[in-house]
């Protein structure tokens, strides 16, 4: 594991050990959202009226440092829905990413668009969490769970009617893609030098399963990228800091939304 995904862990550890007491598994049960009827990302990715993007809210990274803490979340996951996201991916880490569980939830209050939570899950009390505050999705990482782990995880979230994206940085992870898991997604950052290479995309998407929905994630600039993503069989793209270093994340993504669709009409 990299050093800064073993960092994140262990203090995941710790956050959730923490969280578990103060709010017991009965209690998220009763949450209200804990019974909502979940959105399928697998659909949305497809869907002709939505362009395949899964956008971003991520305030900071541990690459970037503060990307942009100056926006709100509904202001910026609210254009992200109007003008065709096909799914959200809110950061609910606080530490390493600005993000928090009250974002997912302002970000579900005004959406009815697929919400991956995007956070590091460790313990399985983050999935029962993930749908007491109104997730869709949730995020395994590979490179940070064993193959059990992933198979376990990811029964608990189809128990739960949470669809499963599992990320993956080679292709030995790809040993640990389970029944469960919908979507694999591949992250072209490389989490011990922070490069991005979207080739890594390329390379890996015809050892994913057939059965699994291809996600490209990270590093993602252009809408050109995106049209040869496609052709290379991948169906959603998930996008964070293009957007969201803009000064206004909402009319950057309004602008790119609009250029996919004119480049995919000119096909
Ligand atoms: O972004 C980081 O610095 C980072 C560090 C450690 C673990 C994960 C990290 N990023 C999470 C992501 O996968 C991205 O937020 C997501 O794929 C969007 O990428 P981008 O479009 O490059 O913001």
């Amino acid at each position: 594991m990299s050093n800064i995904l073993a960092e994140i862990v262990a203090q995941k550890h710790k956050e959730v050990a923490e969280r578990q007491t103060n709010r017991l598994v009965q209690d998220l049960e009763r949450a209200t959202l804990f019974n909502r009827k979940t959105l399928s990302l697998k659909s949305f990715l497809v869907a002709p009226t939505r362009t395949g993007i899964i956008a971003e809210f991520k305030r900071k990274s541990p690459s970037k440092g503060i990307i942009n803490d100056m926006v709100k979340v509904q202001t910026v996951t609210g254009a992200y829905n109007r003008f065709g996201a096909s799914g959200l991916s809110v950061l609910t880490d606080g530490p390493y990413f600005g993000g928090s569980i009250d974002d997912l939830i302002q970000a579900r209050e005004i959406n009815n668009i697929p919400i991956l939570r995007k956070d590091f899950i460790v313990d399985e009390y983050q999935i029962i969490e993930a749908k007491a505050i109104g997730a869709d999705v949730i995020l395994l990482i590979a490179e940070c769970l064993t193959k059990e782990q992933v198979a376990q995880f990811a029964k608990t979230a189809h128990d739960l009617d949470l669809e499963v994206l599992l990320e993956i940085h080679s292709a030995e992870q790809l040993d640990k893609v389970a029944k469960d898991v919908d979507l694999v997604g591949v992250n072209n950052r490389d989490l011990t030098t922070f490069t991005v290479d979207v080739n890594r995309s390329f390379e890996l998407a015809p050892l994913i399963p057939a059965d699994k929905v291809k996600v490209a994630e990270s590093g993602i600039t252009d809408v050109n990228v995106i049209i040869s993503l496609k052709k290379a069989g991948f169906d959603g793209f998930l996008i964070g800091e293009h957007f969201m270093k803009q000064s206004s994340p909402d009319k950057a993504f309004e602008r790119f939304a609009g250029d996919l669709q004119h480049q995919l009409a000119s096909l």
